[in-house]
């Protein structure tokens, strides 16, 4: 059996977007994912930016809602858009379904606790599984950068911070900056990792930016009308750990705009060229 199944290839912008089904041996189950393939791939390998999603997306909410693929094809950067948890009936769930926990809330940890650590790795296989899978059967290169919304803004962060020297950038869309202390976060550490929260720190993008000073290029947009800022979102905890380690970062906050996609749809060109910056040779 083929290492990928195709499920969908549309031409879009000169290149392709694309879907696949592949086993994932971290995952333990059967998964999901789109790549957007820009016009260059017909003559070399480019380069990647993942894109993590958040709470209740699979990969086709950021392909179809985002319009990242115009400026993606202009660019020559592929979009990799993984799903957000493990998926399948031997999955365990959220005991009550809930939104914010399980299914589609993979929180893109490794996670330690039963019944939930044979499956939910996410962490692991965004960082190593899946790029290894693309890079070998894709045309793309092995320079990665990436980025992500809320959930996924929290996850990309905590990739780039703790895996020095595997992504060239990182941005996020109101991200969780600091899930040790929000109800989302404090949930889905508590459950994927147990009770003793000095395992928690790990994946806290505030607490590893605070204990060290990096030299990453990081882009945060936060709209002020979002629903979820002050509870759940905290982007001043990840300002105030930039100045704990004097390391740079840019938050913008951008007046009126909510938590949606509408909101990522109107900036999602600046981070791409942001990381086409750190990503493409300039000239
Ligand atoms: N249903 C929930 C909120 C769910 C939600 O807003 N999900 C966001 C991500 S939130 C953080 O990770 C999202 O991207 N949704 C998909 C979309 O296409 O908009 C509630 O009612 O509060």
């Amino acid at each position: 059996m083929q290492a990928l199944e195709k499920i969908s290839d549309q031409r879009l912008f000169g290149g392709r977007q694309m879907r696949f089904a592949h086993d994932s041996k971290v995952l333990n189950c059967r998964m999901q994912f789109s790549v957007f393939l820009p016009p260059q791939t017909a003559q070399q390998d480019v380069p990647s930016l993942y894109w993590l999603s958040g709470l209740t997306c699979t990969d086709e909410n950021f392909s179809a809602k985002a319009g990242a693929q115009r400026v993606a094809a202009e660019l020559g950067i592929a979009l990799v858009i993984p799903d957000t948890s493990p998926r399948g009936d031997a999955v365990p769930d959220d005991p009550e379904g809930a939104y914010d926990f399980g299914l589609g809330a993979g929180f893109y940890v490794n996670a330690t606790a039963a019944p939930f650590a044979k499956h939910y790795q996410m962490y692991d296989y965004i960082s190593k599984e899946l790029p290894a899978l693309v890079e070998a059967e894709l045309p793309l290169s092995t320079k990665r950068s990436i980025s992500g919304h809320s959930m996924g803004g929290h996850g990309a962060l905590v990739m780039a911070l703790r895996e020095s020297g595997r992504y060239c950038s990182v941005s996020a869309f109101a991200p969780i900056s600091n899930p040790i202390h929000c109800p989302w976060g404090r949930k889905a550490l508590a459950g994927y990792l147990g009770k003793d929260e000095s395992t928690w720190q790990a994946y806290d993008a505030s607490v590893l930016l605070a204990a060290q000073k990096t030299a990453l290029p990081i882009l945060v947009d936060q709209g002020d009308a979002d629903q979820f800022l002050a509870e759940q979102l905290k982007p001043e905890a990840l300002l105030a750990a930039s100045t704990i380690s004097g390391s740079d970062i840019e938050l913008r906050i951008q007046p009126g705009y909510d938590h949606s996609y509408y909101f990522i749809a109107s900036f999602i060109e600046d981070h791409l060229r942001f990381h086409s910056r750190y990503l493409l040779p300039q000239s």
